[in-house]
C-alpha cells in the first residue's frame, strides 16, 4: 500500500548531548501534533535532520534505530552542512530574502553549492524508504530543490511542498543568483501551499516571469502536468491550549506569579530570537508609551520571551546585543525597588509555564516586522478561556489576514503601536470579550487538525485532476492504432494546425518558419495524404513557407484556402465585410499608445492586439481593460473578442477553423481523418470532425479531442511514423 513521507528540515524531536550520550525530546510543536495522525500511522514516516552534528558510525547507529520506533529517520547533516547549507544558504540567503531583509542577504556561492548537496541528501534519504506511487509531503524553504529531485527519480510519486515563511514579490526573487533553480524546484510538486493568498499569487508572478511556466486559477501548466497552488493558513491544537489554561498545574503557577506581580498590567511577547520579529522596534514602542504616559509607571510591565535561535549566525548575533542593550536602557530608566518595566527571558519554557504565561497576559503585543503565519497570536487567543484580554498584532504576520478582530498595527508605525498598547490597556470588559469570542471561533474552526486534512484533500483532488487529463494521452498503443488505420485507408486526410502544433513558440512570430525535419514530414505525408494546413497565420506568410509543397491551406482561421494544385491560387472562403474595422482600429491605437511594445496585426477577418512583448503585468492589465472596452463594441457589431496566448482578437464569428475544415471534406468521402492542434480556435476544428476522426490536442488543457499530446515534439514523432 502506498505510504505517505512527511518530509522537513528538522525532526519533531531535538537531539540533546548529555553525558557523552544524545538524549532526544519530542517536540509538542504545532506541525509535529498536526502530522501526528499521519506519520505515526502504518508505513509512514518523517524524515529530517535530528538538529545536532553526529559524526561517530555507532552513535548515528544507535539513533537511526531508537528514531525508527518513533516513525522518524534521520537525515545527518555534517559541520559543513549546518554551517554552508542551514546557517548559510538556508538563513543567510533565503530567509532574509523571504522576510523582505535585502540588506542581510549574503550570496555565496560555496552555500549555494551546499544547499544542493544536502537537499540531495534529503532526496537520497527518501528514495530509500519511498516506492513509486508513495506521497511525500515536503515543508519549507530549506527544500526548495527537494521536489523536482524526486519527480526525476519518481515520475508518478505524489509531491506536495508546503512554505511556512512568507514568499516575496517577484522583485526579491530576481535578486537572487538562482532564482530559476529554487522556481524549477519547487515545480517538482503537485501541490505547493503557502500560508496566504499574497504569498501565492507572489510566487505564481515569479514562477511566470522566470521559468515562464504560465497559471490560470492557481493552476501552473508544467510541461506534461498541472501543479496546484493554493493558499493553506496554519492553525494550531486549539483544545491542547484552551485545556492546558484550566489546568491545575499552569492555574498554580498563575497563581504564583500573580502573588509577586500584583495588579499590575501584564504584556507579553514571545519569539525566537529574530530579526524578522520586530523585537527592538517593539522595545523602542513600549520605551515610548512609558515616556508619554507616566500614569502607567509602576502599573504596566512587559514579559519579553525571547527563544534563542540561529545565533551562529552574525544578524542574530548583533540582533541579541541590540535587544540586551534596549532592556538595560529601558529598565535602568525606569526601574523602582517594586517595579522592573521588562522582565526578560533569553530562553526556552515548558508548555505549562507558557500557558500560565499566556494566561496571566492582559495584552499579547505581537508585532513582526514579517512573519509567514505567527502561531503565538493564535495560542493567546486560544488561551483565554476567561473571555478577556487584547491581541495587538502587526499586519505583517500571515494570521493577520484571519484576525481581524485583534487590534491590527503597522509595526513601522512606531506611534500606532504606542496608541495600540494604550487603547488595549483600556479597552472595556465587554469589548475585549466580544472581540476574543469572534478571535476564538476563528482559531478554534481553522485547527491544525483541519489544515492537515484539507491540504491532504488537496493533493487527492490534484491528482485526480492531472489523472482526468492525462488518461488521454496519446500512449504508444494510441500511435500503434492510428499508424495502423492510417496505413490501411484509401483516402486519408490530414488537418494540421501550424503554430504549437508543428513548431514550438518562439518570441518573434516570424521566426518560426518550418525547419527541415518539418519540411521532410509534411512532404511525406503529402505523398500519402491529403494533407491541409489549417492556420490563424496570414496567407502571404503560410504560402511562401510552402511553396511548392502539395498541400491544402486554410490562412487566417477559415477566411483564405489555397487548393493544392500548382496553379490554385488563394481564394476567399468567407465573404467579408470589414466596415466594423476602423472603429475598432481606433480603441486599439488608442491601447498602443498606452502600452509599450503592444502592436496590432491586421487580418481580413480580424483585428489582433499584441502585448507578448509588453513588460510582464502591464500588458496583461491593460489587455483586461481593453478587453471589457471591445466587448461592449462588439455586440453593436456583432463581433466576438478572444483572448488567446498573449493577443486579443476581435472577429466575425461565423468565420472559424471548424467552419473551414467542413467546407473542405464536402462532398468528398475519407476513410482516416486526423486533427491536430494546440489552443482554442484548434477546438473549433476539433467540433466539426466526424465521429470517426481523431483528434489530439497539444498540452494537457481541457479539450474537445479525443487525445492530448505532450509537445510538438510528440507530434511531429507521431507523423514521422506515419511516412515510415
Ligand atoms: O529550525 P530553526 O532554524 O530553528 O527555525 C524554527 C522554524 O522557524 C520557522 O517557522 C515558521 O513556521 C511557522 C509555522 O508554520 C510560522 O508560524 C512562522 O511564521 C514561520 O516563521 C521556519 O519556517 C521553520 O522551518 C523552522 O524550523
Ligand atoms: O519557550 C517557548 C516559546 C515559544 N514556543 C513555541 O514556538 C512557536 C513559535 O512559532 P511562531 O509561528 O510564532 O514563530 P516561528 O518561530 O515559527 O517563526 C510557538 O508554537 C510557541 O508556542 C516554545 O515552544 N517555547
Ligand atoms: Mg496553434
Amino acid at each position: 500500500m502506498a505510504k505517505t513521507i512527511i518530509v522537513s528540515n528538522r525532526l519533531p524531536i531535538s537531539l540533546r548531548h548529555r553525558n557523552g550520550r544524545f538524549e532526544f525530546k519530542p517536540s509538542a510543536g504545532g506541525l509535529a501534533t498536526g502530522l501526528g495522525s499521519i506519520y505515526k500511522s502504518g508505513e509512514n514516516i518523517w524524515i529530517g535532520w535530528p538538529g545536532n552534528t553526529v559524526e561517530d558510525p555507532e552513535q548515528r547507529a544507535e539513533i537511526i534505530l531508537e528514531l525508527h520506533d518513533l516513525k522518524m529517520a534521520p537525515v545527518f547533516l555534517s559541520k559543513e552542512d549546518v554551517e554552508q547549507f542551514y546557517e548559510g544558504f538556508s538563513n543567510e540567503t533565503l530567509w532574509p530574502a523571504f522576510h523582505y531583509f535585502t540588506q542581510y542577504m549574503v550570496y555565496n556561492p560555496e552555500h549555494w553549492e551546499a544547499y544542493v548537496r544536502v537537499n540531495q541528501k534529503f532526496c537520497d534519504a527518501i528514495l530509500k524508504k519511498a516506492d513509486p506511487d508513495d506521497t511525500i509531503w515536503v515543508h519549507d524553504y530549506q527544500l526548495l530543490l527537494l521536489p523536482q529531485m524526486l519527480r526525476e527519480v519518481l515520475p508518478d510519486a505524489t509531491i506536495a511542498f508546503f512554505q511556512h515563511i512568507p514568499f516575496p514579490s517577484y522583485e526579491i526573487i530576481r535578486m537572487i543568483p538562482w532564482r530559476k533553480q529554487l522556481l524549477e524546484g519547487v515545480c517538482g510538486a503537485d501541490l505547493i501551499g503557502f500560508h496566504t493568498y499574497d504569498d501565492m499569487r507572489h510566487f505564481l508572478s515569479a514562477v511566470g516571469r522566470i521559468t515562464g511556466l504560465s497559471s490560470e486559477s492557481g493552476y501552473i501548466q508544467a510541461e506534461n502536468r498541472i501543479i496546484n497552488v493554493d493558499s493553506f493558513p496554519m492553525g494550531i491544537d486549539y483544545d491542547k491550549f484552551a485545556k492546558q489554561a484550566k489546568s491545575k498545574k499552569t492555574q498554580n503557577i498563575v497563581r504564583e506569579f500573580r502573588n509577586q506581580i500584583l495588579d499590575q498590567k501584564l504584556i507579553l511577547t514571545i519569539d525566537r530570537l529574530d530579526y524578522s520579529k520586530g523585537i527592538p522596534q517593539r522595545l523602542h514602542a513600549f520605551n515610548q508609551l512609558l515616556a508619554e504616559h507616566k500614569e502607567l509607571h509602576g502599573k504596566v510591565s512587559m514579559i519579553m520571551i525571547v527563544v534563542p535561535s540561529r545565533d551562529k549566525v552574525q544578524s542574530y548575533k548583533e540582533l541579541k546585543e541590540e535587544i540586551d542593550l534596549l532592556v538595560g536602557r529601558i529598565n535602568s530608566d525606569y526601574s523602582t525597588l517594586n517595579w522592573v518595566p521588562v522582565h526578560y527571558f533569553y530562553r526556552s519554557f515548558p508548555f505549562e509555564e507558557l500557558s500560565a504565561f499566556y494566561n496571566l497576559a492582559d495584552i499579547a503585543l505581537v508585532t513582526p516586522l514579517r512573519d509567514g503565519m505567527n502561531l503565538v497570536c493564535k495560542e493567546y487567543v486560544a488561551s483565554r478561556t476567561n473571555q478577556n484580554g487584547v491581541l495587538i498584532l502587526s499586519e505583517m504576520a500571515g494570521a493577520s489576514k484571519e484576525l481581524q478582530d485583534a487590534i491590527l498595527v503597522n509595526p513601522n508605525d512606531q506611534q500606532g503601536v504606542v496608541d495600540a498598547i494604550y487603547q488595549a490597556l483600556t479597552m472595556k470588559p465587554a469589548e475585549q470579550k466580544d472581540r476574543i469570542t469572534s478571535l476564538q471561533s476563528t482559531v478554534k474552526k481553522y485547527d491544525i487538525f483541519q489544515w492537515v486534512k484539507v491540504f491532504m484533500d488537496r493533493i487527492e483532488h490534484v491528482k485526480e485532476k492531472q489523472a482526468e487529463l492525462t488518461s488521454k494521452d496519446v500512449d504508444t498503443k494510441v500511435i500503434n492504432e492510428i499508424d495502423k488505420a492510417f496505413k490501411k485507408a484509401e483516402r486519408p486526410i490530414l488537418f494540421l494546425d501550424y503554430d504549437g502544433t508543428l513548431t514550438g513558440f518562439v518570441a518573434n512570430p516570424q521566426d518560426a518558419k518550418p525547419d527541415a525535419e518539418l519540411k521532410a514530414i509534411i512532404k511525406g505525408l503529402s505523398q500519402k495524404a491529403e494533407v491541409v494546413l489549417i492556420s490563424g497565420r496570414d496567407k502571404d506568410t503560410l504560402g511562401t513557407w510552402f511553396k511548392g509543397f502539395q498541400i491544402d491551406m486554410i490562412a487566417e482561421h477559415g477566411v483564405w484556402v489555397k487548393r493544392k494544385s500548382n496553379r490554385a491560387e488563394w481564394e476567399l472562403y468567407a465573404d467579408v465585410d470589414d466596415s466594423w474595422k476602423e472603429d475598432i482600429r481606433n480603441v486599439m491605437e488608442y491601447y498602443v499608445l498606452r502600452t509599450p511594445g503592444a502592436f496590432i496585426e491586421e487580418k481580413h477577418h480580424s483585428l489582433v492586439w499584441h502585448y507578448r512583448k509588453v513588460e510582464s503585468g502591464l500588458g496583461d492589465l491593460r489587455m483586461r481593460e481593453l478587453f471589457s472596452h471591445l466587448k461592449y463594441m462588439a455586440r453593436g457589431h456583432n463581433l466576438q473578442v478572444l483572448e488567446g496566448n498573449m493577443v486579443l482578437e476581435i472577429k466575425r464569428p461565423d468565420i472559424n477553423k471548424g467552419r473551414a475544415a467542413t467546407a473542405l471534406m464536402k462532398g468528398q468521402e475519407f476513410d482516416f481523418i486526423l486533427a491536430i492542434g494546440d489552443d482554442w480556435t484548434d477546438e473549433d476544428t476539433f467540433k466539426a470532425m466526424p465521429k470517426n476522426a481523431y483528434t489530439i490536442r497539444v498540452g494537457y488543457a481541457y479539450t474537445q479531442a479525443n487525445y492530448n499530446i505532450k509537445s510538438f515534439r510528440q507530434v511531429r514523432n507521431l507523423l514521422g511514423k506515419l511516412i515510415q
